[in-house]
């Protein structure tokens, strides 16, 4: 559904590229998690799949991003919003500031491409109900709260029916409450078997949510596995990524013969307490 083949870019009157040799294909239906430390390129390679690098960034981008078999770099960015949905940090930024209430904003994508009103009608529907905020319909999008606004935005993109949702970094400005709104809505979408990119920091979630996980480092992609392999490779702090406090937890008790030497090491709570309260293992004299 994505493919990068060998791409690289440089924004204008910069030196170094701010992505290099990213090759990497994102099949439907993939819930694709992406870390890394600040400044490694997780925003640009979030912006190449929108098409908003290098239409609005400018820039010399060298190789290609496809989604669904259409190159980003030819597609105009008025036609890949019915491709690709792009959600960022601030829910705030997203509102077209225009709209009084909920279902006004999630028409506004709708109306600008003409859908007609009874279509309209029928996706607002199902994305409110989707999300979980058929009660917000009619509220203003500025009497919410984060969790909720970042709810409309993402529901402002899945009216559109995008093939791709790509999120960089949803819940950073969000409370644990909201961010817990956030995951759950993403955990729908993944049950819609929507194809999913996800710039994240907040670890725990994105392990329970992620099918792969892809981390850059320097523009370049570091590792890419499963979010088990990812967060269990002794690599990963070098990458400025910090494994989770449960791996971190049981890789200090294997180096004591203190976590079962037949278990993998664990990334998440329930994993780690099994582990921990799996039975000693029997020492020969
Ligand atoms: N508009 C821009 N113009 C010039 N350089 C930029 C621009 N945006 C980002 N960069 C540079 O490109 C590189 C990658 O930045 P990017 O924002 O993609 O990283 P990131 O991994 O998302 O970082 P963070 O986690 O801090 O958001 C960095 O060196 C950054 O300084």
């Amino acid at each position: 559904m994505i493919e990068f083949e060998n791409v690289g870019f440089t924004y204008p009157e910069t030196a170094e590229p701010a992505l290099r040799g990213i090759a990497l294909s994102v099949p439907q239906g993939q819930v694709c998690g992406v870390v890394g430390a600040g400044g490694a390129g997780k925003s640009t390679f979030a912006a190449a799949i929108a098409g908003m690098v290098p239409h609005v960034t400018g820039g010399t981008l060298t190789g290609a991003v496809r989604v669904a078999g259409r190159s980003m770099a030819t597609t105009a960015l008025a036609e890949a919003v019915t491709d690709v949905g792009l959600v960022v940090q601030d829910p705030f930024n997203q509102m077209s500031g225009a709209k009084f209430t909920v279902r006004e904003e999630l028409a506004f994508g709708l109306e600008n491409l003409g859908v007609p009103r009874a279509e309209m009608v029928e996706r607002i529907d199902a994305v409110l109900a989707e999300l979980g905020i058929a009660h917000l319909a009619d509220r203003s999008p500025f009497s919410l709260s984060g969790g909720q606004q970042q709810l409309v935005a993402i529901g402002a993109v899945l009216v559109m029916r995008p093939k791709v949702v790509v999120l960089d970094e949803p819940t950073s400005q969000l409370d644990p409450a909201s961010t817990a709104l956030v995951f759950g809505a993403l955990a729908a979408l993944r049950a819609g078997g929507i194809t999913v990119v996800l710039v994240e920091h907040k670890v725990a979630g994105l392990v329970e949510l992620a099918d792969r996980i892809v981390v850059l480092a320097d523009g370049a992609i570091a590792l890419d596995g499963t979010p088990h392999e990812v967060f269990t490779d002794e690599r990963l702090p070098g990458f400025g990524v910090s494994p989770t406090r449960y791996t971190r937890a049981a890789r200090q008790a294997a180096e004591r013969g203190r976590w079962p030497a037949d278990r993998p090491l664990p990334v998440l709570f329930d994993e780690a307490a099994a582990g921990f309260a799996a039975p000693e293992p029997i020492h020969p004299r």
